[in-house]
Formats: C-alpha cells, sequence, structure tokens
C-alpha cells in the first residue's frame, strides 16, 4: 500500500481531460431512430414547405378582386365550378367569375388568390348552374398560405450540433429527409469491483452488500447520451482486473470500486501497465480516490470510488462531461440552475472542491448533514448541490450560490 502523495485540483484534472476527449465520427440513422440523438451536420431544406399555395379554410378558391364590393345586403354572384380537396385538386384554372369549393389544406387553384370563409357564402341553383353569392370582400391573398410560408427552400432546417427534438423529426420529414447524419454515441462499459456485491434485484445477506452504483452510472449514460451499457462484475484480483480492462471494446470505461490505494485496489496499478494512468487522486470530497486515464484508442478509462456518493460525484465530475462531449453535446453539466441564499453556513476547506448536499427549505439553501459519501440516502433526500471551488472556505449563510438541481 502506498498513500496518496499529491492530488491535482479538479480545474487541472479537467483541462488534462479535455484536451484529450474529442467528439466521435458520424452515423446515418433513419429519421425514426433519430429523436435525442444529436445532428453532426446542418440540413438544409431540398423544397419549399407547403411547396405549392394552400387552402387556410374551409369555403371558396376565387379571385379576390371578383368580390370587391361584396356584403350581406349587396352579395356578389360567381359560378362555383368544381371542388379541390388535399390531396385531390381542382383540374382546371379559374376565370374572373369563377369560384371553387376548397377545403383547408388544398391546392389554391391556378387563377384563384384568395379563399372567402364558408362562413360568409351561400350556394344555390340557378338556371342549371350552381352559384356563390359571396357576402364578404376578400383581398387578394386572404387565407392563402403561400408556398414556403412553413420553410423556404435553401433554409437551414437543424444546426449542427442540435439534439433532435421530437418535432424537429417532424419538420425533417416535411422537407423529404428519410435519415440524418448524427454524432455516435460512446458504448461505455461498467466494470463492477467488490468481492462484497450482490447484483441489484438482490436481497442483501450475510456479509454481502447490494451494487448501487451500476444501475446509478447506466442511467447517468443514457441521460449524458451514451449508447447502451454493459455491466460487468470483476473479482477483486489483479489477474481478473486486468482481464476485464485489456478485453473491453467499448470507446468508455467506468470502473467502480477498487481505486484507492487498498491492497484490493488494482485498477489505477492495472490501467498504468494497459495504458496511461493520467490522474489518480484529485483534490475533492469526495471522491478524493478518483482517477481516469486512457486506453489504446484514446478511449477514456474513468476509476470511480466504490463509496456511492464519491461513484456519482467522480461521475459528474469527469465521466459524464466526456461522455456528452464524445456524442456532441455540451460539456458543462445538464442540471437546471437555481439561485438561492444559503439558509444555514456550507463548510468547505480552502484547498479542495465541495460536493455538497443540499435542500432548498423556503427558498433557502440548506446543506444536508450527513456528509458521508457512503451515505447515498443523502442525494435522494437533496434537491441538488452546490459546488464549492477549492478557493473557497465555504459560504457564510445569507451569500448566494447555485445549486444544481437533481432531476
Ligand atoms: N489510505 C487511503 N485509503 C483510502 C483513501 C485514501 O485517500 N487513502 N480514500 C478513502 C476514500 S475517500 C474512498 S471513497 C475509498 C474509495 O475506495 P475504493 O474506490 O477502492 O472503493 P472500495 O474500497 O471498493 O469501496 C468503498 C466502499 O464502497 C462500497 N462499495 C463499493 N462498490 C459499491 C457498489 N457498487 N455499490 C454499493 N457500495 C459499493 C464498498 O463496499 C465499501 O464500503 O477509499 C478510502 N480509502
Ligand atoms: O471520497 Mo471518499 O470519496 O470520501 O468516501
Amino acid at each position: 500500500m502506498r498513500g496518496f502523495r499529491a492530488r491535482i485540483s479538479v480545474t487541472e484534472a479537467l483541462a488534462a481531460l479535455e484536451r484529450r476527449v474529442g467528439q466521435l465520427d458520424a452515423e446515418e440513422v433513419a429519421l425514426a431512430e433519430a429523436s435525442g440523438r444529436v445532428a453532426a451536420e446542418e440540413v438544409i431544406a431540398a423544397v419549399s414547405v407547403p411547396h405549392f399555395a394552400r387552402a387556410a379554410m374551409d369555403g371558396y378558391a376565387l379571385r379576390g378582386e371578383a368580390t370587391f364590393g361584396a356584403s350581406g345586403f349587396a352579395p356578389v354572384a360567381l359560378r362555383v365550378v368544381g371542388d379541390a380537396r388535399p390531396g385531390r385538386p381542382f383540374a382546371g384554372a379559374l376565370g374572373a367569375k369563377e369560384a371553387v369549393r376548397i377545403t383547408t389544406g388544398a391546392p389554391v387553384p391556378e387563377g384563384a388568390d384568395a379563399v372567402l370563409m364558408a362562413e360568409y357564402a351561400d350556394e344555390g341553383e340557378q338556371e342549371g348552374e350552381t352559384t356563390l353569392w359571396a357576402r364578404e370582400a376578400v383581398p387578394p391573398g386572404k387565407h392563402v398560405a403561400p408556398v414556403g410560408e412553413d420553410l423556404l427552400a435553401g433554409a437551414r432546417v437543424v444546426a449542427a450540433g442540435r439534439r433532435l427534438r421530437p418535432q424537429d423529426l417532424g419538420v425533417l420529414a416535411s422537407t423529404g429527409v428519410a435519415r440524418v447524419r448524427v454524432v455516435r454515441r460512446p458504448e461505455v462499459r461498467v466494470l463492477v469491483t467488490g468481492d462484497e456485491l450482490l447484483p441489484p434485484g438482490s436481497m442483501p445477506q450475510g456479509a454481502c452488500i447490494v451494487d448501487a452504483n451500476s444501475l446509478m452510472l447506466a442511467a447517468l449514460v443514457r441521460r449524458d447520451g451514451g449508447a447502451e451499457v454493459v455491466v460487468e462484475y470483476v473479482p477483486d484480483r489483479r489477474e481478473a482486473v486486468r482481464e476485464a480492462m485489456r478485453s473491453a471494446k467499448e470507446q468508455v470505461i467506468l470502473v467502480s470500486g477498487g481505486s484507492s490505494v487498498g491492497p484490493e485496489d488494482h485498477a489505477p496499478m492495472v490501467l498504468d501497465e494497459l495504458g496511461e494512468l493520467a490522474v489518480h487522486g484529485v483534490a475533492v470530497r469526495p471522491s478524493s480516490p478518483a482517477g481516469f486515464g486512457f486506453l489504446e484508442g484514446a478511449r477514456p478509462v474513468f476509476l470511480l470510488p466504490g463509496n456511492p456518493v464519491s461513484c456519482l460525484c467522480a461521475y459528474e465530475l469527469f465521466a459524464g462531461p466526456s461522455i456528452r462531449a464524445m456524442g456532441g453535446l455540451p460539456w458543462a453539466w445538464p442540471h437546471r440552475r437555481r439561485r438561492c441564499v444559503v439558509g444555514r453556513k456550507i463548510v468547505s476547506e480552502i484547498g479542495r472542491m465541495d460536493y455538497v448536499r443540499v435542500r432548498i427549505e423556503a427558498e433557502r439553501v440548506i446543506p444536508i448533514m450527513t456528509s458521508g459519501a457512503s451515505i447515498l440516502s443523502s442525494t435522494t433526500r437533496a434537491d441538488g448541490v452546490v459546488l464549492v471551488p477549492a478557493d473557497e472556505e465555504g459560504y457564510a449563510e445569507g451569500a448566494e450560490v447555485e445549486v444544481l438541481l437533481y432531476e
């Protein structure tokens, strides 16, 4: 056993990480699979939407000019010459004194430039012809949606880097897009070490406890845009940890537990042997034994302390930003933020960052007293976390702080 000599600051560790982590390349997926994915390039509309002028109301397509002077007292008569429906346009062109029955979304026939709403029209038979009596004048353009009213051909539909929303898929589909290029999602393997651990779904018994970290990590990876997560339980033997790390093919490896300097903490040394141990020991509480390094192909490996709060904290500090950046998402924490006044003193220490779990009570920030890194329920009782930077001694009552909200 050899203790930690120096712990580097979170800021330095992050700088070292950010220099080495890059966005993955692109892949093409069917539009139906693209929700939540990050566009790898901008998409330009190949066509205008709509690509024909369409009726915005049910009524009569006509020439606006023909209705000038029309009123309830002096309706204007036009000859009804046919019908236009969405998908079933009127075939011919309209003359000056003619009208076509039209419904919303149908192409406005050639020769017409306005739609008279059905509410202002009466229809009747007169000498074998159908006549429309217009009770209102409509200016040209009235209730006609022009070509490109929604989108003009050549306009940008989505920008590169956009996380596609459900409605983006709708807009893309309307411009005729079938597939989009998106940033690949990093595949992640979680190596869970600890001979005392039983898989989730077990009852704790004897000296064994149930693994709390892998489900939490898998959900965090999902939040951060990672692909499917594979979980592997690894015995606390150097050989087993080496074999698990050596054979992992994923782009990101998260190691839970075994990160410190105890006789069963093999992960740091194995990483040093197989690749590069870039950082081990960070000035942060909890998760000071955290570290990271790289395997062949610049694939990051994150050493997450076994204590569940430390595991969560180390993930948020180092693994989360990297997974997001690899998948084309922002490096910054995705949490919503709320500025609040401190209601009870937050204690920290100069020289290290503190990850302080807090509750918000009547708009005041109250630190949660049980600060142990093994007390995971402290994070479920908390509303969020305050990160106290290394150059602050904490915050006095009344100070304003930013809370990163748990969701
Ligand atoms: N000489 C030193 N010893 C330790 C230091 C140090 O700086 N010098 N740091 C301490 C701190 S802080 C932490 S945190 C732990 C981290 O150690 P490991 O990463 O090696 O974690 P383990 O020993 O494997 O486990 C610690 C603790 O957490 C429980 N655990 C582990 N995995 C899980 C899991 N998946 N789900 C639930 N609970 C888990 C485990 O049973 C232990 O109780 O090192 C200190 N030592
Ligand atoms: O970080 Mo240990 O990270 O305090 O329990």
